[in-house]
Order: C-alpha cells, then sequence, then structure tokens
C-alpha cells in the first residue's frame, strides 16, 4: 500500500554544474553555415578552432572563443537587465519580452537555452510553462516567426504516413500531441495551441532529460469553432469548422498509424483536447498504442497526491482519506479523471466497492450540483452523480456556494476553467468545514482561470487552509511573520516522469498500474515536516530529481505486469533483474543533460 516514509533523502538540489567531464562525441551531417543555422548542433562562439575547421566554420565566427559557462553568464545577464528594464510594465508585457528573449535562444542554441532553462526552472518555467505560454497561444499567429515541430491538418488525409518522413531526426522519444481544442482554461485556439505541445515538450526535457533532438510537438489541425480566429485575416490555421465524427477520427487513427510505422517506440501524450475527444481517444488507443491523456491521467494523479497530502496535513493516517469530503467543481477531462482515480485509491484503501466510496464524492458542473436527475446527464459524469434526495436540503442543479455550506467539504477542488467562481461567499462557507485544515485546490490554469487567487483564499477561508493553484501563485504574508504557503498543483509533476518510465521501460502501453505508481511515488516524496507545513508537492527546483523518481516507479511498475519491452541494448530480462539502486541509477544514466559534445561530420 502506501508506503509513507520512502521520502528522497538526497535530493538533487542542484542540477550538475559546468562539469570538466569530456562527454561524447556527437555525428553531425552538415557543415558550414549549415551548423551555425542548425539549433541542435550551433555552438555560436562557442566553437572550438579545431572543430571549427574541421566543420569548416573558420571565418564564419568572430575569432574568440568564448566558452559554455560565458555564453551562460552573458544569457543570464541580458535577461536579468531585462527583467530590470520592464520593471512596472503590465505583466502580459513583461511575460512576454520574457518569452521572447528565451525563445529566440531556443531558435539559435538549443543546449544553452535547456542550460538555462534546468538551471532557472522556477523562474522560467512560468515564461515557457503555465501561465504565459497561454498567453503566447493566444497571440501566436502574432509572435510566429518560424515553425517548431509537424503540423498536421484535415487537408493532409492519405499523406500523413509520408509526411512523418519530412521530420528531420532519425529517432523521436516523445511526441505530445493537441488539436487545439481546449488549450488551458483558454477554449479553443486551434492551430494556435500548438504552443502547449513546445511547453509540456521543454518540460520533458528540462525534467525528465529526454534528448531535444528526440521530441515532437504536433499539432493536429482539424479546423477551430472559434469564430474569432475564423475571421482573423492572420489566422495560420484552415479556416474551417472543426471535423466532427469519422472524420475526426479518420485524421487521429492516420496519424497514430503513421507515427507508428516510424517510431514504433516513440510515446504519444494527449494535450488539450476537449472532453469528448481526450475520453473517446484514450480509450480508442491506450491498449494499441504508447500514450496517455495528460488531462485525464497525470492531472488525476497529481490531484490524489494532493488529496492524501491534506490528510497528512491534518495528522491523520492516510486511510482516513475514505472520510473525506471532496467536492470537485468541474465535470470536464479533468476533474472526472480526479474523481475516477480518487474513487479507485479510496475504494482499495477501504475494502469497499467504488458504488459505496463514491458517496464522499460531489461533482458540481456549470449547471449546479450533478445528479441523477440531470437532463442529459454525460454518461461519463454518470458514476459521481448524487441520486436524488441523498444529501439532504441539496438538489439537482444545487449553486457551489449551497453545496459547500451543506457538505461542509474537507476539500474543494476546481478542474472549471473559470477563473474566480470560488468567490468570498464561497471560500468564506469553506470556514465551516469539518476538516481542521480545509484545503482548497484552484487548479484551472492559466493564472487568470484559477478558481480564486492564493491571496483571496488565505484572506477568506481562513490561515490554516492548505492551498494549491494549477498556476503559480506567490506564497502569502499572513501578517505576524506567519506564511501562507502556495502548492503548484500541476500535471507537470507526474507527465514528465511517466513519459519517461514508459520509454525507458520500452512500454508496449500505459496501464492504470503504471500510473497509480506515479501517483504513489509523488504522495510518499514530502516529508511529515514538510507536509504538516502546508507543503505538498515538492519545489519547482527539484523537479527533476522528482521526475527520476517516478520515472523508476512508473519503468517497476511496467516490468513488474510485463509490459516492459526494454529500451535500446537493456533488454526485459535485465530490467526484470535490476536492484531499486540500479534502476534509479540506470534512469539518471539515461537522462540527457545539455553540455557541448563534441562535433564529428559524418557524410
Ligand atoms: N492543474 C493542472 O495540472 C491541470 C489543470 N487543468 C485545467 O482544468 C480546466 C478544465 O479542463 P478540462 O476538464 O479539460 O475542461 P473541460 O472543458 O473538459 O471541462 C470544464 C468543466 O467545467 C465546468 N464548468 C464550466 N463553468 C463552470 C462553472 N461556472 N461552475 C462550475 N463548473 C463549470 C463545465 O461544465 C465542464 O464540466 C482548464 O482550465 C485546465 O487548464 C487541466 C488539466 C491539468
Ligand atoms: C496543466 C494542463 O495540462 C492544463 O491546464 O491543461
Ligand atoms: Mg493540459
Amino acid at each position: 500500500m502506501w508506503k509513507l516514509a520512502r521520502v528522497a533523502a538526497t535530493r538533487l538540489t542542484r542540477s550538475r554544474r559546468f562539469s570538466t567531464a569530456i562527454p561524447g562525441p556527437c555525428m553531425v551531417h552538415k557543415r558550414g553555415a549549415d551548423i551555425l543555422h542548425d539549433p541542435w548542433f550551433n555552438k555560436d562562439t562557442g566553437f572550438p578552432l579545431t572543430e571549427r575547421d574541421r566543420l569548416g566554420l573558420r571565418g564564419l565566427l568572430p575569432p574568440r572563443v568564448i566558452s559554455f559557462e560565458q555564453q551562460y553568464a552573458r544569457f543570464m545577464e541580458s535577461y536579468r537587465s531585462l527583467e530590470k528594464n520592464t520593471h512596472g510594465q503590465p505583466n502580459s508585457v513583461v511575460s512576454l519580452a520574457k518569452w521572447r528573449i528565451l525563445n529566440r535562444l531556443h531558435d539559435r542554441n538549443e543546449t544553452l537555452y535547456y542550460r538555462a532553462l534546468i538551471d532557472n526552472i522556477k523562474d522560467f518555467a512560468p515564461i515557457i510553462y503555465t501561465p504565459t505560454v497561454g498567453l503566447v497561444c493566444q497571440n501566436y499567429s502574432g509572435l510566429f516567426r518560424r515553425p517548431r515541430g509537424m503540423y498536421f491538418s484535415a487537408k493532409d488525409k492519405g499523406e500523413m504516413m509520408s509526411m512523418i518522413y519530412n521530420w528531420p531526426a532519425h529517432q523521436v522519444d516523445m511526441i505530445v500531441l493537441t488539436d487545439g481544442s481546449r488549450i488551458l482554461g483558454l477554449g479553443d485556439l486551434g492551430v494556435q495551441g500548438i504552443g502547449i505541445p513546445i511547453g509540456k515538450l521543454d518540460m520533458y526535457v528540462a525534467a525528465a532529460g529526454i534528448n531535444p533532438q528526440r521530441i515532437l510537438p504536433v499539432m493536429l489541425d482539424v479546423g477551430t469553432n472559434n469564430q474569432k480566429l475564423l475571421e482573423d485575416r492572420l489566422y495560420l490555421g484552415l479556416r474551417q469548422p472543426r471535423l466532427e465524427g469519422e472524420e475526426y477520427l479518420e485524421i487521429v487513427d492516420e496519424f497514430m498509424e503513421a507515427v507508428h510505422a516510424r517510431w514504433p517506440k516513440a510515446i504519444v501524450q494527449f494535450e488539450d483536447f476537449q472532453m469528448k475527444w481526450a475520453f473517446e481517444t484514450l480509450e480508442r488507443y491506450r491498449k494499441r498504442f504508447c500514450m496517455f491523456n495528460d488531462d485525464i491521467q497525470g492531472t488525476a494523479g497529481v490531484a490524489l497526491a494532493g488529496l492524501l497530502g491534506t490528510v497528512r496535513a491534518q495528522g491523520r493516517p492516510l486511510t482516513d482519506f475514505v472520510n473525506q469530503k471532496i467536492v470537485v467543481v468541474g465535470a470536464g477531462s479533468a476533474g472526472l479523471g480526479v474523481l475516477s482515480m480518487a474513487v479507485k485509491a479510496a475504494s482499495r484503501m477501504a475494502g469497499n466497492s467504488e458504488a459505496v466510496t463514491r458517496n464522499q464524492f460531489f461533482l458540481v458542473d456549470k449547471d449546479g450540483l450533478v445528479t441523477k436527475e440531470r437532463n442529459n446527464l454525460d454518461p461519463a459524469a454518470a458514476p459521481f452523480a448524487k441520486a436524488p434526495g441523498e444529501i439532504a436540503g441539496l438538489s439537482e442543479g444545487a449553486t457551489l456556494h449551497e453545496v459547500v455550506k451543506k457538505v461542509k467539504p474537507h476539500v474543494l477542488l476546481g478542474l472549471s476553467g473559470v477563473g474566480g467562481i470560488f468567490n468570498e461567499e464561497v471560500l468564506k462557507a469553506m470556514r465551516e468545514s469539518d476538516s481542521t485544515k480545509p484545503a482548497i485546490f484552484a487548479m484551472s490554469n492559466p493564472t487568470l482561470n484559477a478558481e480564486c487567487t492564493a491571496a483571496d483564499a488565505f484572506k477568506h477561508a481562513g490561515d490554516n487552509i492548505v492551498f494549491a493553484s494549477g498556476s503559480p501563485f506567490e506564497n502569502v504574508d499572513l501578517g505576524n511573520g506567519k506564511v501562507g504557503y502556495v502548492n503548484q498543483a500541476n500535471n507537470m509533476y507526474l507527465f514528465p516522469g511517466i513519459g519517461l518510465g514508459a520509454l525507458l521501460s520500452g512500454a508496449r502501453s500505459i496501464s492504470d498500474g503504471m500510473l497509480q505508481a506515479a501517483a504513489e511515488c509523488l504522495a510518499t516524496y514530502m516529508t511529515e515536516e514538510e507536509i504538516r507545513r502546508g507543503i505538498l508537492y515538492p519545489s519547482v527546483d527539484s523537479i527533476r530529481h522528482i521526475t527520476a523518481e517516478v520515472g523508476a516507479a512508473v519503468l517497476q511498475a511496467a516490468v513488474a505486469e510485463e509490459l516492459a519491452e526494454g529500451h535500446g541494448e537493456v533488454g526485459p530480462k535485465e530490467l526484470q533483474h535490476m536492484s531499486e539502486e540500479e534502476i534509479a541509477e540506470y534512469i539518471t544514466a539515461n537522462m540527457w543533460f545539455p553540455v557541448y559534445s563534441p562535433l564529428v561530420h559524418e557524410k
């Protein structure tokens, strides 16, 4: 069951610094200016003189050779001066300026970019990931300078099997795929949603050490139903309504077959699909391909780890989870994913049937409390709908405020995409919670879509709450030297480890057991002392360490379920015989780290 004290004794506080070990060579099939224009290989002024000679670069760069450390320091200096120069300007202006400077480096020199990202992940994650990535998607057509990733559109039907060979890398390990239909809480952004796979894959490189030459962000452009975009003359996607039904599925099928044909071991993460397709594609592909849906499955594991953390924060044994009353707001792919994983965990703990366990959970959507009396009740939400009369005084469609007042929940968890719906009235009602330490999870992204701000949560619900949000907020000063701690409850704590474990085990598919192992690993990561202080998740600074641990847990689960087919030279038998230490070593040894490798030209 849940092993509690397996807590990281050796936290990796700092990533490897500028090491003096000589890295292995890297084969390159180009020469001269082509190398300078390829961000995978470009070292800018960092090319040593001998390499300039070997690769036909002599004379194409200023003569002085600048070390990686100096280049890094120079970049950070310009980043810091940009911070200084934009001080006091509106948030969106500052964030976009920061995104631009990072993006320019990304486009020019990936080694330096990823080193800067890894070493400053806490500062940079909010730029390349939520919340700024949302703003970038919204302004994509204006910000577009050069493409990144691949774009498969409805017009490419019948061509995908050959198109996939247009991608220049021989091997791809990780693909993040979206159709742009539900980008964060921002709705249908069509082709502009490509920013999300790019941001997620940046996190894969930074947290899981996936080699950036082996990642592929993909946009499946099947049209958009966003009228504003359809009318925007600069819109870069297909100007047609979204494909529906079989026509839609044929496109996704063709893409999945094409990927599988070229890279049978690549892992495909589905991201930010509207709910109906999120569930349908997961069911359709999860046994046939090594894939998962991050919004349904990654989010569920992170939320479950947080829910278990709140039990510990109350000083109660984990088994008390089965007595917690949890109100989930949002009956979409994320909310329902959380509910189904949480129900399974609770029924395992209580030895109950899932039907009994469901009593402790309450589901609220845009039409209020979800009950079996709901007209056109969504079949996916039906298992969590309350029976008529099940809760005295609450009927179908009861408002969130009524539900909170009546239920007095231990946890209020928002995945609605609607900013501010945990308003003053709702938050004040949480003061009557039956918990000694009520928890408020405002998990919707980006920041403006969070159900409440951290400051409002502590102000209205009280100083003793546990708080988590999907996008980062500053800790809250509660006065008298007390601090209200802000957790970031974001699937970034799990998806990189799920992908890493699946990749290094060579998993045939991604099972519930592997996802459960990931969630358990995160749930047991924090110390009692941290949890008592309301800290439920590791700091973003240690994301590489938690990801390695999650990766190991996922790999072990894949081996135990006989889903592991091996990776590279390491076969399934060897995986089976690895000790825990050997697995940990195997994982970290396979995590890419940005250093300049000697480039060797190969024709
Ligand atoms: N923190 C994290 O790691 C994650 C956060 N999310 C966030 O969760 C949000 C929802 O994502 P999905 O479930 O995929 O979206 P979805 O569109 O599938 O579902 C949204 C749900 O919210 C409900 N809703 C809308 N207005 C409401 C209101 N006023 N009151 C109560 N419920 C309301 C809808 O009825 C629907 O059930 C997004 O903002 C997304 O950014 C999603 C995945 C991970
Ligand atoms: C974090 C994430 O996956 C989302 O907001 O959709
Ligand atoms: Mg998402």
